[in-house]
């Protein structure tokens, strides 16, 4: 645990976990590790509840893996992406991820795979492939995903792994996917799992009957298409061989039954969640005296990640708990921390705000904040300031809520880590530009986190969608009520799965999330009378992230072809990013007070 974070609150209860023959620990979309493996390396110092560090990962690792080795089975270490980004660590450093990487290169992966977030970048990418694919070698898999860095197209990584497991003899195939992500940098290519699936090596490696198990892991809804093509594809061949598959990309607890002998587990996001699966009575040919597989059994938890449920699973308590390894992660992680002056204060929030926990718009919600007081402020050009502006941000760059009291120089990268620019469009006729809002909304775009960034035709057939209209408040339909919930203390995941609701580790008060949009407006300039009276012409201000969807809206809105990316300009600094901007904020009007 960090220096200034605090320790979890009392009142938790932990179910035991499930041993079987072969046993996975799964982590995902950890750009936060303080509490979390999106970068929260130095884990959630707010949230309690998630208040574990990289160093007690370390800890727990090692300690499961020896209980393994006792009972003479099989541990699998995972990730499944999107370890970039997310975090001071991460993003304060130049280049971005330098700390990071060392990191993570300590951790005991068996198999990983990347994330989309490990692509949107080509310095990012480039250095992932470098430092972390030429580390872990063969146990990097990426099965679609091509690189450039040598003026040659190559996989950036290796594409199958086929290995044996050291206590029981299982022999696994392993692949590992990104789901059909098209927004990656331009050293880097993305096949479609669909394409992926029909390429030689693919049908080869499948057809293979030297196999007890195949492990797909990807940075992938595990409701996806992408994952029901490849399972079909496997199956095709093996009607009867258990496969495997570990999941993320859309930040939920979720676990999929696809038949009697296949299941998907995705294990939540930003180290908050350490996934736990194990399959028992599956039968290794090897080993003649195993299980046969039909009396195969597949058990999922949940982790909340903090010390005190880890030392449950393990075993251990407060002082047996850490390993020299962990504690040693734990001194380094707080050492490079204060070098980079993370916790420096930069002013008290004055207030929780959150990104969906409170009804939108609303005094309490973050994206309300942003529209009514932080675009109009600080989204400001010398040269075309005093002209009327729509400001548009979308809402999948705000990836934390905020908390009352302190807010570092760490929580600017929590809350907004992303490096877009403002640009603008100038001179837009009002009565087009009142419409884009309702264009955001009808798009698929890549606007908000989660699940955004798959088209709503890539959804499983029959999976629940949520109808937002007729249902102000939303429990997460995933992550909806369990019945226990009289002995919680902690409000958080609530996880109604595939398997039923005993998943979650630590029982909670269920969370509740309201809608948002895909897309926020702050108002600017604008005199007072300009919802009666409004100006003829306004300026477009909005992260350049979005600009091909901004000029598809005002295309469609004017059914015309005049509108084009180049012509939009900056608006800004280019030094002047929303986390900048947030940063300036703070300081002037939060006051240092906490
Ligand atoms: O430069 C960027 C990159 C991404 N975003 C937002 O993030 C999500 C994807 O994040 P996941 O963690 O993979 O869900 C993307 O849809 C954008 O909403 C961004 O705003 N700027």
């Amino acid at each position: 645990i960090q220096p200034s974070a605090q320790n979890p609150v009392a009142g938790q209860r932990f179910r035991h976990l499930e041993w079987g023959l072969i046993n996975f620990l799964h982590t995902t979309d950890n750009l936060t590790w303080g509490a979390n493996s999106h970068g929260w390396h130095a884990g959630h110092l707010q949230e309690p509840q998630y208040s574990a560090d990289f160093g007690d990962y370390l800890s727990l690792v090692s300690h499961l893996r020896n209980t393994a080795e006792e009972k003479g089975v099989d541990l699998i270490v995972l990730d499944t992406g999107d370890r970039a980004e997310g975090n001071g660590l991460w993003d304060a450093t130049d280049p971005m991820g330098k700390y990071t990487r060392n990191f993570y290169r300590e951790l005991p992966l068996d198999i990983l795979t990347l994330g989309n977030h490990e692509l949107y970048n080509g310095t990012t990418a480039r250095n992932e492939f470098l430092e972390m694919v030429s580390f872990y070698e063969g146990r990097y898999l990426a099965s679609n995903i091509d690189i450039n860095v040598t003026g040659d197209w190559e996989p950036f990584a290796t594409r199958i792994r086929k290995f044996v497991t050291e206590q029981q003899g299982f022999r696994i195939t392993a692949f590992g996917f990104l789901f059909n992500f098209t927004r990656n940098d331009k050293n880097t290519r993305v096949k479609t799992a669909a394409d992926t699936i029909k390429e030689s090596w693919f049908q080869e490696g499948i057809r293979d009957t030297d196999v007890d198990l195949f492990v797909i892991i990807g940075h992938v809804d595990i409701y996806s298409i992408e994952f029901t093509q490849i399972f079909e594809a496997i199956r095709e061949v093996h009607p009867d061989i258990p496969i495997q598959f570990f999941g993320g990309h859309s930040h939920i607890r979720n676990f999929r039954i696809l038949d009697n002998k296949s299941t998907a587990l995705e294990s939540g996001k930003y180290f908050e969640t350490v996934g736990w699966l194990s399959i028992d009575g599956i039968k290794a040919r090897e080993a003649p005296d195993s299980a046969d597989n039909t009396s195969m059994v597949v058990s999922r938890r949940y982790i909340d990640a903090n010390r005190v449920g880890y030392q449950h699973h393990t075993g251990k308590n407060a002082t047996t708990f850490d390993t020299p390894q962990g504690l040693l992660m734990t001194e380094r992680l707080a050492k490079y921390r204060a070098g980079l002056d993370l916790d420096r204060l930069i002013g008290c929030a004055p207030q929780d705000f959150s990104l969906s926990k409170h009804i939108y718009p609303g005094p309490q919600n973050w994206y309300s904040y942003l529209e009514e007081r932080i675009l109009p402020t600080m989204v400001y050009s010398k040269e075309r300031g005093q002209v009327p502006r729509f400001i548009f941000i979308n809402t999948g760059s705000q990836r934390s809520d905020v908390f009352k009291g302190p807010f570092t120089y760490d929580t600017s990268f929590l809350v907004s880590p992303f490096t877009s620019k403002f640009v603008h469009a100038k001179d837009i006729d009002y009565s087009i530009a009142i419409h884009l809002r309702d264009f955001f909304e009808k798009d698929v775009g890549p606007y908000r986190s989660d699940k955004s960034e798959n088209p709503l035709e890539n959804r499983q057939q029959g999976a629940e969608e949520v109808d937002i209209q007729s249902s102000p408040l939303l429990v997460d339909h995933r992550q909806a009520s369990l019945a226990r919930h009289k002995h919680t203390k902690v409000i958080g995941y609530a996880t109604t799965d595939d398997a039923g609701t005993d998943g979650d580790d630590t029982i909670h008060v269920p969370l509740k999330r309201y809608p948002t949009p895909q897309v926020i407006q702050g108002n600017a300039s604008f005199p007072e009378d300009w919802e009666s009276n409004p100006p003829a012409t306004i300026d477009l201000v909005f992260f350049d992230f979005i600009a091909w969807h901004v000029a598809a809206g005002l295309n469609e809105i004017t059914g015309t072809e005049d509108y084009s990316t180049k012509d939009f300009l900056p608006y800004m600094e280019q030094e002047d990013t929303m986390t900048r901007l947030l940063l300036d904020y703070v300081a002037k009007y939060w006051g240092r007070d906490c």
